[in-house]
């Protein structure tokens, strides 16, 4: 393996090739300032092959595009284009998968003494476990506002590709490393024509919050009701539902110290009109995928019941979506129930299930 600093160019690993991944990879080699790596895990046959086929409201029609290097796993990635200088992580972040991102990146970590982690997902709670897993990295946390979806080699990119940059951690207790890095990260992402946009945030976590307006919501509505973000409108429930349910949101936010702006509900509850629109938890359900619930809504659910802030409307979208969930899970084969351990009281199975199966 070359070590990273013996090339000029920094090299990006990018973990994560749906939507947000392939877009991301597509920045960055536009720009050509990094050597860029993508793993694809599921496709990489076809992938590695054809390459992808994009429709990308920035960067138009390509056919049979490809970044750099394609791994066709995280190990693949480290032992053949590593050591990398970033570590861009555009997965799904679902903690009650069978593998967890912490798990899923560690071998890019570990053979990468000197990277940099960066979350480029959905919800709240990423960081952390990070934290926890890396401690002798610095990990930063980004914000994507693109609108962009993969299907089998396919990306339809709807929304333009815009990303908030920055360290999780309040001021003072930041990274000494994070603004020469978010600079840096910043200086090979941003495309010169604007094509793109990406800026240091000095608060994301204000930032995630105001996404979770937006995720908590219509995210896990159409999931639960199988219907794009237009056909849930259709039925008239902007006020009775999605204003309301967006406002605890922004109370839960409240409860730990982050003033949301309120104009936000509008912005949200308007900006897919008339686009027909099915956000990332909705398409995930539709493919039998697990989705991102606990970080997009259980996370901040956790912290409304630790801070007693009343959420009528999300609490009873959360159980009804735990549901859901367990139900791909168990499709998935991720379990398999032996009825005989529920034959008791119903009061105990949720504790006999977390016991048994999980
Ligand atoms: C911004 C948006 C709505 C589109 O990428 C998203 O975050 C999602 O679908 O999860």
């Amino acid at each position: 393996m070359t070590p990273a600093t013996s090339v000029t160019k920094p090299k990006v690993l990018i973990i994560g090739s749906g939507g947000v991944g392939t877009i991301s990879a597509l920045s960055l080699t536009t720009n050509n300032k990094c050597e860029v790596t993508l793993v694809v895990r599921s496709d990489y046959e076809l992938i590695s092959t054809k390459g992808y086929s994009i429709n990308s409201c920035t960067y138009g029609e390509l056919t049979n595009w490809k970044p750099h290097n394609v791994a066709k796993s995280v190990t693949d990635a480290a032992e053949r284009f590593g050591p990398f200088d970033y570590i861009l992580v555009t997965t799904k972040n679902i903690p009650d998968a069978s593998i967890t991102c912490e798990q899923i990146i560690k071998p890019a970590v570990d053979s990468s003494p000197e990277s940099v982690i960066i979350l480029l997902q959905n919800g709240l709670g990423v960081e952390k476990p990070m934290y926890a897993a890396f401690p002798n990295h610095l990990v930063l946390s980004g914000i994507s506002h693109i609108g962009s979806t993969y299907y089998h080699g396919h990306v339809d990119n709807k929304g333009p590709d815009n990303v908030f940059l920055g360290d999780f951690n309040p001021e003072g207790k930041r990274h000494p490393l994070s603004q020469s890095k978010i600079e840096e990260f910043i200086s090979i992402y941003q495309n010169p024509d604007n094509k793109n946009k990406i800026v240091l945030d000095e608060n994301v976590q204000k930032t995630r919050w105001e996404k979770l307006i937006y995720n908590s919501v219509f995210n896990t509505i159409t999931a639960l009701v199988n219907l794009d973000v237009t056909r849930l409108q259709i039925n008239g429930v902007n006020e009775d539902l999605i204003r309301p349910a967006m406002l605890e949101v922004i109370a839960i936010a409240k409860s730990v110290g982050v003033e949301c702006d309120a104009s936000k509900v509008d912005k949200f509850i308007h900006i897919g009109d008339g686009l027909f629109y099915a956000p990332s938890m909705c398409i995930d359900m539709r493919k039998g995928q697990l989705m991102e619930l606990e970080i997009i809504l259980g996370n901040p659910m956790r912290i409304a019941r630790e801070n007693g802030v009343s959420t009528p409307i999300l609490s009873v979208i959360y159980s009804l979506l735990k549901m859901v969930q367990f139900r791909i899970k168990e499709e998935r084969g991720m379990f398999e129930l032996n009825q005989e351990d529920f034959k008791g009281n119903s009061d105990d199975y949720a504790r006999i299930f977390h016991d048994k199966y999980v």
